[in-house]
């Protein structure tokens, strides 16, 4: 998760207070004092971060407290909306509307990520069925024309620039007039940048926002100057009309808590957030889900988002409920994982999950999940098929030898099909699961699981609510068959 140890210490701190046998005021400030810690270190503000304090003191009011109010749910709720607010701008982006040119102009320091992020967010908006294409108008990096075309082609998102053209301005016209002729519905203006907030920089970004009259302008920012990032969007909004920010490489730096808050701080909603240097490193920001995830929380109703949009195969659910779980059905669920996004993140959807994904391993488990792939590639189909298949030491090492991998990661792979495959067939005989009965499910699969991952998970009662969740999300028609 990005910012996972900010997460977690927060989470630590929200469990003393928790584990505490009295809760009271003492119990409280200690709480908060940790939080602080973590997120002054996160480079927050020290106003955000008195300000979320004050506010959780003054929503608990200890002498008022009624007998039988459960404080712990209570006091932990005020933290998470407390920490909603430090991200909310309170200003909602500039929607985009559909069947109509919408043009996008993206603006930011030169290294910030613009590029890249033009090209995700436009990858973004092509995967949920917008017409959509690219201009580049940025003339003064050379180079920067050749790394939007490498990467707009890699996409199959089309794209207008030029080699020899000096002027950004006469580019982005010519570029957003004919993607207009042609109809398309989002058309994103990358513009150039400077090493640092100069007149030069400010000027173009006028005369170019003022020939294309963009919908919205996005200001992109690189998340590793933490509070900083206040002054930094002020400027930019003083001279363009920013309607929202992307911010930037938050995989790799301890500050993004502060970027984040501190964008938030002056108006300007955060729409995105990029997480690593792949066209699918990229996600759509929301304070509720964001926060969800950084506590381990979860955030169901994005997961359920997420499997709607993605194109998978369904039926293998149907398989699984009847109780049959064979190593094409596995290798079926690894693709659809896969399609979802990726799977370090797909894992902190889930509440407590990233629990089992050790901090900074999440790339790692996704190597394993592509070496298990390539191992089952190389099966026969029989082996795919048959969910009691028993394989021979010769047959292991033969496939082993296929995927290129050692005998003992053949074997891992089976020892975790076998697993699965014995919770499935126990899932499959409890009557009523077909019919989606999540109550039932809820009783039993917690007795199915190896207890020191159920731990992991948060132990039954996570599980339980979970599985609520994801029922009652099913029954508001959210989970599309
Ligand atoms: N780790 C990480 N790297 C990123 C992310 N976004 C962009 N980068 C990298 O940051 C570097 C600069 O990105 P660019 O997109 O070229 O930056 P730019 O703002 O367009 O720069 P100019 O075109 O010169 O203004 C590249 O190496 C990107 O791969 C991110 O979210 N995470």
């Amino acid at each position: 998760m990005v910012l996972g140890d900010l997460g977690k210490r927060i989470n630590r701190a929200i469990r003393l207070m928790s584990d505490a046998t009295v809760i009271d005021e003492a119990v409280v400030k200690e709480m908060l004092n940790e939080i602080a810690k973590a997120l002054l270190e996160a480079d927050v503000n020290i106003k955000y971060v008195a300000q979320l304090k004050n506010r959780v003191l003054n929503r608990v009011k200890f002498e008022e407290l009624a007998a039988g109010v459960n404080k712990r749910k209570m006091i932990q709720g005020a933290v998470v909306d407390e920490l909603c607010a430090l991200l909310d701008s309170g200003r909602d982006p500039v929607p985009l509307k559909k069947g109509k040119p919408n043009v996008i102009m993206f603006v930011g320091l030169q290294g910030n990520g613009k590029t890249t992020s033009c090209v995700k967010y436009a990858h973004y908006h092509q995967r949920k069925g917008w017409k959509t294409a690219l201009v580049c108008a940025d003339t003064f990096r050379a180079g920067a024309f050749d790394q939007l075309k490498q990467n707009a082609t890699k996409a199959r998102i089309p794209f207008y620039g030029s080699y020899t053209e000096t002027d950004p301005v006469k580019l982005a016209i010519e570029g957003v007039n004919r993607f207009k002729l042609d109809k398309f519905e989002l058309i994103i203006v990358d513009t150039s940048g400077r090493h640092k907030q100069e007149k030069a920089l400010f000027e173009e970004m006028e005369q170019m926002s003022e020939a294309v009259n963009p919908n919205d302008v996005i200001f992109v920012m690189d998340s590793s100057i933490g509070q900083a990032a206040e002054d930094q969007a002020k400027a930019f909004r003083s001279s363009v009309s920013v309607g929202s920010v992307i911010v930037t490489k938050l995989d790799g730096h301890a500050k993004g808590g502060g970027a984040l808050s501190a964008v938030s701080g002056t108006g300007s909603p955060i729409t995105f957030i990029g997480i690593g240097e792949h066209m699918t490193d990229f996600e759509p920001f929301n304070t509720q889900s964001f926060v969800g995830r950084l506590l381990g929380l979860g955030d169901i109703s994005g997961l359920m988002n997420m499997i709607n949009e993605a194109d998978i195969d369904k039926d293998v659910y149907e398989r699984i409920a009847e109780g049959h779980f064979t190593l094409r059905d596995m290798r079926d669920q690894f693709e659809n994982i896969g399609k979802l996004g990726p799977l370090s993140s797909v894992m902190t959807m889930l509440p407590h999950m990233q629990n089992l994904l050790p901090a900074g391993k999440g790339k790692e488990g996704e190597e394993r999940v592509k070496q298990f792939m390539v191992i089952m590639d190389s099966m026969t189909d029989a082996e795919l098929d048959n969910p009691k298949i028993q394989f021979t030491t010769e047959r292991e090492m033969r496939v082993a030898r296929g995927a290129g991998v050692f005998p003992t990661d053949v074997r891992m792979l089976l020892k975790q099909h076998k697993e699965f495959a014995g919770v499935v067939e126990k899932m499959g005989s409890m009557k009523g699961l077909k019919n989606g009965n999540m109550n039932m499910l809820g009783k039993e699969l917690p007795k199915m699981i190896n207890p020191q991952m159920l731990k992991k998970m948060g132990g039954a009662g996570n599980l339980q609510s979970m599985l609520k969740q994801a029922q009652q999300m099913e029954n508001s028609g959210a989970f599309k068959k």
